[in-house]
Order: structure tokens, then sequence, then C-alpha cells
């Protein structure tokens, strides 16, 4: 485990944060977090409430961009996003179709009309995520579960070497988290780097790598099994025990 310190991209890096501070309007959220994700891979994203999560996903999309500090992205092109499910707009009159199709865009640019390869993409995604029987219907008509699978193919049907998800099974069942889970993994053994934020401490576990975040700051990233005992004394305020020592050394050397 190991605070990094950011520096030169290597071969086996999906991305290299060095020193990077942003947030929204002139609030900085994120202030100096320097932090290399793997390319090989899944990254699980934890820490408080607060403490900068989906900001970071931000900065990774390229919806957020740094005050300072510099980002840098390995070769796998644009990164696909999938938004928490609460964040798109149940007043949008679109069908599940035209929102996966919607994930087709970045290859295409709006105003193009989609080809038959990108059609037959978004009814390979539809498909995968078991969505294929709703296709024509709303999107505001869905299920939490059903919405967030849409919004997960969608971010497939990109094509994306970087997937990024801001927590993509929170509130689901477990049948739901499972079938997410299990794409997200072949997603990963195809090759595609995953960078997932979480609450849950069983899919942070099952990822490779972990990065803790606390008020904006990166407080350790390594195995999850070492990380995640750093997370639980940040996010319960309890002071004792080895965890909770190590967590107030980490926010005293700040
Ligand atoms: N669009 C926004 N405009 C202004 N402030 C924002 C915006 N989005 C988030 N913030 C603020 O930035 C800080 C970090 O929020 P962020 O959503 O990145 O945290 P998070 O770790 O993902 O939290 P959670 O676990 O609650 O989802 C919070 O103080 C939040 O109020």
């Amino acid at each position: 485990m190991s605070n990094s310190r950011g520096g030169a991209m290597g071969a086996g890096d999906a991305v290299v944060l060095s020193e990077v501070t942003a947030g929204h309007g002139r609030r900085p959220v994120l202030r100096g977090l320097s932090a290399r994700l793997p390319r090989h891979g899944v990254t699980a994203i934890v820490g408080p409430n607060g403490s900068g999560k989906s900001t970071l996903l931000g900065v990774l999309a390229g919806t957020i961009r740094p005050v300072s500090g510099t980002v840098e992205l390995g070769g796998a092109g644009r990164p696909g996003y999938v938004a928490q499910r609460d964040a798109v707009s149940d007043a949008l009159p679109i069908t599940v179709r035209d929102t996966v199709a919607m994930g087709r865009w970045a290859s295409r640019g709006p105003w193009r009309r989609l080809t038959a390869h990108d059609w037959a993409i978004v009814e390979t995604r539809m498909a995968e995520l078991d969505v294929s029987a709703l296709a024509a219907r709303r999107l505001s008509t869905l299920s939490g579960g059903q919405r967030q699978r849409v919004l997960l193919a969608q971010g497939l049907a990109q094509e994306p070497g970087l997937l990024l998800l801001d927590e993509p099974t929170t509130g689901l069942d477990t049948a739901s988290r499972r079938h997410i889970a299990g794409v997200l993994d072949r997603e990963s053994s195809r090759g595609v780097t995953i960078v997932h934020v979480t609450h849950d401490p069983a899919a942070a576990l099952r990822a490779d790598h972990c990065l803790l975040l606390d008020e904006g700051r990166l407080v350790a990233q390594g195995p999850p099994g070492s990380v995640l005992t750093l997370e639980e004394p940040l996010i319960s305020g309890v002071a004792s025990g080895p965890a909770a020592t190590a967590a107030a050394e980490l926010r005293a050397r700040r």
C-alpha cells in the first residue's frame, strides 16, 4: 500500500494523476491528489460521503477540468462514463434503445446517422444486460435496477478501453448486483480497465486495486483488503484499534 506522489506514466498504468486540485465552481474538492490506476483489472474508489469520489470520476471522465495538476490517460481512448442512475433525468422522453444508442454518439457524433454496425452493438449490449425486452419502453417507466442496467449498456456501447462507473450497484437486489458484477468481470477479462465508485465493501474487496479518499485527499491506495481496514474508522469516527491509529496518522501527516 502506498501514498502515490505521481510521476511518469508506466506501461502498467491506465491513469496517472499528479497533484490534482479540482472541484465545482471555485470550491476545490480534490486537493493535491496524486494516484496511479492500473491498466489491468478493476479499481474501486471508496471513502466517506462527500470525500470527492464522484468528483474524481468526473476528472477522469474529462467533465471536470482540474484547476491545477495533471491527468494522464494511457492509450485507452476516450473513457466511457456511467453516471449514478439518479443523476439521469426522469423527464427525458426517450426509449431504452435510444438511451443505449446514445453510447454510439461518442464515436459518431450526435449529427451523424448510426450505421448498421452501431445498431448491432446497441442490440448486443442490450442483450448482455438483459434489457432487450424493455427496448421500446421509456426510461422514466423503468425500475431503478432496470434503469441501472440500461445505463451500463449505454456505457458499454461506447466500447471504451476505460470504463468509469459511479455506484453501479447501489440500491440493487442481490441478483442485479451479481449480474452487473459478472458483466464487469467479463469486460475486465477482455482487457477493459474498470474504475468504479462504491460504498459496498464486498464489491470493493472483489476489485484488484483500491483508492481511499477522505476530505478530497488520497488516504491510501493498494490491495482492497489493506485499504478497507482504514476506511471503517474514517466513516464511523471510532478512534480505537490499529486501523483507527493508522488513519489518524495519515490524517495528521497531511
Ligand atoms: N455539482 C456540484 N456543485 C457544487 N458542489 C458539488 C457538486 N457536486 C458535488 N459537490 C460537493 O463536492 C463535495 C464532494 O462531492 P462528491 O459527490 O464528489 O463526493 P462523494 O465522495 O462522491 O460523495 P457520496 O459518497 O455522498 O456520493 C461535496 O461537498 C459536495 O457537496
